[in-house]
């Protein structure tokens, strides 16, 4: 088969219906080739039949395997290894090699594979991600292609893809800008939204938009894989993703957009700059602001309060941390207060103290600076530290997303406890190294009485003869159903309302199935999701965003039935040439 790039063959294979409705692929490539193509390959789980008619015969080994035989002979390779990056490196492999067969290894240990595709591990393999480079995968658009991105949006060998995340890379995870390494952050969302999001494999596009880097030590590197120059910026940087934009809208132009890991003022500007010119949603500011919501519910729940009785202190004003406090703000005001009420319980620090009108801030901290002379509080030098906040306000939460191990003391934590039996104590910041306190240490200075989550995952921590589960309050549980309800309902655009029906449901499956639990454990991810996705949905048709999915008179459980059976299911389907 031959093509030219003018009319690219942009996909390898069309998923067709027989007769009795059964989905087979018809492919468009055949023999050896079938076997390089991760969507296509089944290993040596193609039947005989198929490796007579596709060109196949003696090029696998004789045995033919099932889909389960597979994982299973995977798995027990996979348990040899010990190191997370190694693991890491196998998992991407089996992923590059034969899709379907990753997700059913991933889907059948979720639990114990998640810190691998995902947090914490995915923040080593962004920082080695140019070591540990195999074959492409994905979109990269950087400044020696961006003039030529329809082009390069053309070569994707995928023809209907409906989620793309998106990163520039400035501030992954809690371990800043990262250059052309953001991509490994992009595949691994990706992969959550599948085993998690229900989203076929074949929808989903990771993109690296590579404007430089602002790390010298990177362009140094011989080894480094990016473009060799310093961020763009201003206008030169907006220009870029206008690119980027435009070509996405003309190739997909079903797809929604999750912008990821994007710093400060960028992340604020893109989101703003482009959420009703594609439907899109920036997962540090909104997916972690309604999971942090939605545990700070089921906290207060569990202690027996109200959010709208909490004063609640953030540390870190970065994307994450107003967000959080926006999120907070919204749930602060459906508990009953005004908007100046709500405001008045927040807290948020950067690295020069708490946020004050008297200081010389951006603008989108500004929103949440308090007035020095209405404070309430005494204070030295220019703003008040941690400590002096979490006495002064009379913290009874405190959240952490400043990307700054340790900065949650045995001292800040004690202080949080004098202002309240159960202080909520949320160390956030991602990857594990990154995070404001160890779970252990906030469960031992409080003698048990503090509710600890956290953004990575944290093994359960025994006190007193007693075992106390750590949450794990990461987007993961937020951002894979609220794009999987956007796709289902073909959104013009994400609302702020659709997001915050999305932390509400979040918390009420929580409360239903896990009540002693402010998250579910990480083993219930798809089941959450599904009840986001229809809440995401619900909403949508609500705000009259919402383009399809005629669900309007369903009730709430033959709309959960219906995402149910929306959800992707790693399979093989059958090849056939007709
Ligand atoms: O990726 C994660 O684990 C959560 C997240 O968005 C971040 O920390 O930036
Ligand atoms: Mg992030």
């Amino acid at each position: 088969m031959t093509h030219n790039l003018n009319t690219p063959l942009t996909t390898h294979y069309d998923v067709r219906r027989d007769e009795a409705g059964h989905r087979y692929l018809h492919p468009l490539v055949l023999g050896f080739d079938l076997t390089r193509i991760p969507l296509l390959n089944k290993g040596t789980a193609f039947t005989s039949e198929e490796r007579q008619t596709l060109g196949l015969d003696g090029l696998l080994a004789p045995q033919v395997d099932s889909l389960d035989d597979l994982v299973t002979r995977l798995y027990a390779d996979y348990t040899k290894l010990q190191d997370p990056l190694e693991k890491h490196v196998f998992l991407r492999g089996v992923q590059d090699r034969n899709e379907v067969l990753f997700y059913a290894l991933l889907s059948r240990h979720v639990e114990e594979m998640l810190p691998i595709v995902y947090t914490p591990t995915v923040g080593l393999a962004v920082q080695k991600f140019s070591q540990i480079y195999r074959v492409p995968r994905g979109l990269t658009l950087s400044t020696l292609n961006i003039e030529r991105a329809e082009q390069a949006l053309a070569n994707v060998p995928l023809n209907d893809v409906r989620i793309i995340v998106a990163t520039d890379s400035s501030a992954i995870l809690g371990i800043g800008d990262q250059g052309f390494g953001g991509m490994a952050i992009s595949i691994g969302k990706l992969s959550l939204y599948t085993v998690a999001g229900g989203v076929g494999p074949d929808k989903t596009l990771p993109v690296e938009l590579d404007v430089g880097t602002g790390r010298q030590d990177l362009i140094d590197d011989p080894s480094y894989l990016g473009v060799k120059h310093k961020r763009l910026t201003g206008e030169e940087y907006l220009r870029f993703v206008d690119r980027f934009v435009e070509a996405t809208l003309e190739r997909y132009p079903k797809a929604i957009i999750q912008w990821e890991d994007f710093s400060r003022d960028a992340a604020f500007t893109v989101l703003e700059r482009y959420r009703k010119v594609v439907p899109s949603f920036n997962d540090d500011i909104q997916g972690t602001g309604a999971v942090v919501l939605s545990g700070v519910l089921n906290a207060c729940r569990i202690k027996g309060e109200r959010l709208r009785d909490q004063k609640i202190v953030l540390s870190g004003a970065g994307a994450g941390g107003i967000g959080v406090t926006d999120a907070l703000r919204r749930g602060l005001i459906r508990d009953g207060l005004s908007d100046a009420e709500a405001r008045a319980r927040l807290f948020v620090l950067d690295s020069g103290g708490l946020l004050l009108s008297d200081r010389k801030l951006d603008e989108y901290k500004r929103a949440y600076a308090h007035d020095p002379a209405t404070l309430g509080f005494e204070y030295e030098g220019k703003a008040p530290d941690l400590l002096a906040t979490v006495k002064g306000a009379g913290a009874t939460v405190l959240i952490g997303l400043s990307g700054i191990a340790g900065t949650f003391s045995e001292e800040v934590v004690k202080a949080t406890l004098a202002n309240t039996p159960r202080p909520l104590v949320f160390p956030l910041s991602n990857p594990t190294a990154n995070c404001e306190a160890l779970p252990s240490d906030v469960l031992n200075w409080t003698d048990g009485a503090a509710i600890v989550a956290t953004g990575s995952p944290f093994d359960p921590v025994e006190l007193n003869g007693q075992t106390y589960p750590v949450g794990q309050g990461n987007n993961a549980f937020i951002f894979p159903g609220l794009g999987f309800g956007c796709i289902l309902a073909r959104v013009r655009e994400i609302t702020d309302e659709m997001v915050l029906e999305a932390a509400y449901a979040l918390a009420a499956y929580t409360e239903r199935h896990y009540p002693e639990r402010i998250y579910p454990p990480v083993s219930e991810l798809s089941a959450a999701s599904i009840e986001v996705a229809a809440a995401v949905i619900k909403q949508a048709l609500k705000d009259g965003v919402a383009a399809e999915f005629g669900v309007r008179d369903l009730s709430d459980e033959a709309l959960l039935e219906r995402v149910r059976g929306k959800f992707w299911v790693p399979k093989y389907l059958p090849f056939k040439l007709g």
